[in-house]
């Protein structure tokens, strides 16, 4: 008998600087066999950024189009921008059975929480708020007005962390990425999620 389960559906959030980037490009070094998702978005490329890559650029008009033909899971405006994640491409993975992984920030994690309530909602914090500026600013890729914009929002956005399931400190890269893994691997072992498989294979095999 073979217990199969279901993709997970993992939401990573967190104040801008914190690292989401960086963790997650450790995350698939470590071949952790997630589908990441990519969003869509109507900021500007920063230096290095690949369309189609790193995410979808596109423009406002374009990103409306998209919103009117009901072609995002969620989407939000973020200082200025919208972001959104393209439904069609999780929905396909999940019920493929792999895990898919969305990092997003706050406003779109709530509808997700909404859509997919079994989802996972992980938030990550930094070891303290200077370090948060202090990150975005060694970061250089954004001015001193957006920095200022996005360090207002951070302070918003750590108050959000009560509607997720598990808070991961971004101490060391390395250290965050152990935790993510802890959560999903745990996760998989959830009674009800192995139960459901396993009363399934059952009555299959009856
Ligand atoms: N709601 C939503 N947020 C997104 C999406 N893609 C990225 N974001 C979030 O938008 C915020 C800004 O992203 P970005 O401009 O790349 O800056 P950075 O993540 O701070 O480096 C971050 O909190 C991202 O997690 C998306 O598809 N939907
Ligand atoms: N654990 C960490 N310790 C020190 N610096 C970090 C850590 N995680 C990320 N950084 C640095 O902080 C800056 C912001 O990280 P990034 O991944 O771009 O954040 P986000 O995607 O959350 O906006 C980058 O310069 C990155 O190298």
């Amino acid at each position: 008998m073979e217990a199969k389960e279901q993709g997970l559906l993992i939401v990573l959030s967190g104040p801008s600087g914190v690292g989401k980037g960086t963790v997650c490009a450790a995350l698939r070094k470590r071949d952790v066999p997630f589908t990441y998702s990519i969003s869509v978005t109507t900021r500007p490329p920063r230096e290095g950024e690949v369309d189609g890559v790193n995410y979808f650029f596109k423009t406002k008009e374009e990103f409306e189009n998209m919103i009117k033909r009901d072609e995002f899971l969620e989407w939000a405006r973020y200082v200025n921008h919208y972001y959104g994640t393209p439904r069609r491409y999780v929905e396909e993975q999940l019920n493929a059975g792999r895990d898919v992984l969305l990092e997003i920030e706050v406003q779109g994690a709530l509808q997700v929480k909404k859509k997919f309530p079994q989802g996972i909602f992980i938030f990550l914090v930094p070891p303290s708020l200077k370090e948060l500026e202090q990150r975005i600013v060694s970061r250089g890729t954004e001015s001193r007005d957006v920095i200022h914009n996005r360090m207002v929002v951070a302070r918003e956005e750590l108050e959000m962390m009560k509607h997720y399931d598990y808070v991961v400190v971004n101490d060391k890269v390395e250290l965050a990425c152990d935790r993510i893994e802890a959560i999903i691997l745990a996760e998989h072992c959830k009674r009800e999620r192995m139960m459901k498989h396993y009363i399934t294979a059952l009555k299959e095999a009856e």
